[in-house]
C-alpha cells in the first residue's frame, strides 16, 4: 500500500494558493477553474502569458512577486509549483505548519496530494492516476479512455440526474428505487456506448417520464410511478 487514496473535492469558496507561474503552474490552474474553483491565487514574480490573461478576466488573483510564508496561510490547498526546489521545499514545509493540504509539483513523494489525469463529461468524470510512477502513463490511458468514453457519457450522466430525482421522490420503496436506478444506468450505458443518444442517433430519446415507465416495466414494477403514489 502507497497511502494514496482517491477522493473528489469540492472547490467552491475554498482558498486555494499556487506558487509559481510557468508551465506546470498553468497546467493546475486550468484544472482548478475548470472544476469551478472559485478562490484561486497565484503568488510568481513571472507567469505565463494564459495566466496573466486569467487574472485580467478576474478569475484568479495575481501577486507578481516571490513566495512569502504567509501566503501559505489559510490556504486549503497549497500548489508548490515553481522552478526553485528550495523554494518548493519550503512551501511544502510552511502549508504542513497551517495545515494546507500540499502538491509538490517537483516530487512524487513530499506532498499530500498529487494531481491525475482527468477526463470531463458534464458530470461524469473520470481521473487517472499512476501514484506518481508515471505522469505519462497516467496521460497515455488518458487518451485511451478519451477515446471510449464521448460526450454521450456525459448526457447519460445527466439524463440519470434527472431521471434519478424523479425516482427519489417516487412512493417505491427503497428496493424498488434501486432496481429501477441500476436497470437505468445499465441503458444509459448502452445508449451512450452505441450512440443513439447523439445528435446523429437521434430518435430513440424518450421523455424522462416515459423511459422511467418502460423501466418500471422492465423490472417488473407494472403501474408506473404514479399509480404507486396514488396507491
Ligand atoms: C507526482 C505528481 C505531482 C503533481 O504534480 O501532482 C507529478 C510529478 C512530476 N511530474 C513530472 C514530469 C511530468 N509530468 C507530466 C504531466 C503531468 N503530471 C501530472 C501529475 C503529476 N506529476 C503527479 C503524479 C501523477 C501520476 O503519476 O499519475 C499530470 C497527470 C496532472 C497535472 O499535472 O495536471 C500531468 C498529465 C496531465 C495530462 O496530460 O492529462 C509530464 C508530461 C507532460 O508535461 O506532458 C512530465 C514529463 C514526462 C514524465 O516525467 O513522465 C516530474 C519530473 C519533473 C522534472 O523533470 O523535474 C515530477 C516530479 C517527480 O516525479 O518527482
Ligand atoms: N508535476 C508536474 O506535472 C511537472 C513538474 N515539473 C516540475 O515543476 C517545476 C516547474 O516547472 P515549469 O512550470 O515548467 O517551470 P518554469 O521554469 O516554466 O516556471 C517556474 C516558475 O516558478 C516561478 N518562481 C521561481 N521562483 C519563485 C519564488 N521564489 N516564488 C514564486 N514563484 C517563483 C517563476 O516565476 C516561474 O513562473 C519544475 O522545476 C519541475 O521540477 C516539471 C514537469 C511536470
Amino acid at each position: 500500500m502507497n497511502g494514496y487514496y482517491p477522493i473528489v473535492l469540492q472547490l467552491r469558496g475554498k482558498k486555494i494558493v499556487v506558487i509559481g507561474g510557468g508551465a506546470v503552474a498553468e497546467r493546475k490552474v486550468n484544472g482548478l477553474l475548470e472544476a469551478g474553483a472559485d478562490n484561486v491565487k497565484v503568488v510568481s514574480p513571472i507567469v505565463t502569458e494564459r495566466i496573466a490573461a486569467l487574472a485580467e478576466e478576474g478569475k484568479l488573483r495575481l501577486e507578481l512577486r516571490s513566495y512569502k510564508e504567509s501566503d501559505a496561510c489559510g490556504a486549503r490547498l497549497l500548489f508548490a509549483a515553481t522552478g526553485n526546489e528550495v523554494v518548493n521545499a519550503a512551501v511544502a514545509a510552511d502549508g504542513e505548519r497551517y495545515g494546507a493540504f500540499v502538491n509538490a509539483a517537483d516530487s512524487y513523494e513530499d506532498g499530500d496530494f498529487l494531481v491525475p489525469s482527468v477526463i470531463r463529461r458534464g458530470d461524469l468524470l473520470l481521473s487517472v492516476t499512476a501514484t506518481g510512477a508515471s505522469p505519462s502513463l497516467a496521460a497515455a490511458i488518458k487518451k485511451e479512455l478519451e477515446a471510449q468514453y464521448g460526450e454521450a457519457y456525459g448526457k447519460a450522466a445527466s439524463r440519470l440526474r434527472r431521471l434519478r430525482a424523479l425516482i427519489m421522490k417516487s412512493k417505491l420503496d427503497r428496493v424498488d428505487k434501486q432496481a429501477v436506478l441500476k436497470l437505468a444506468a445499465e441503458e444509459a450505458v448502452e445508449a451512450a456506448r452505441t450512440g443513439v443518444w447523439t445528435e446523429e442517433g437521434n430518435g430513440k430519446e424518450e421523455s424522462d417520464e416515459v423511459w422511467l415507465n418502460g423501466l418500471l416495466h422492465r423490472v417488473g414494477l407494472t403501474g408506473g410511478v404514479h399509480n404507486e403514489r396514488n396507491s
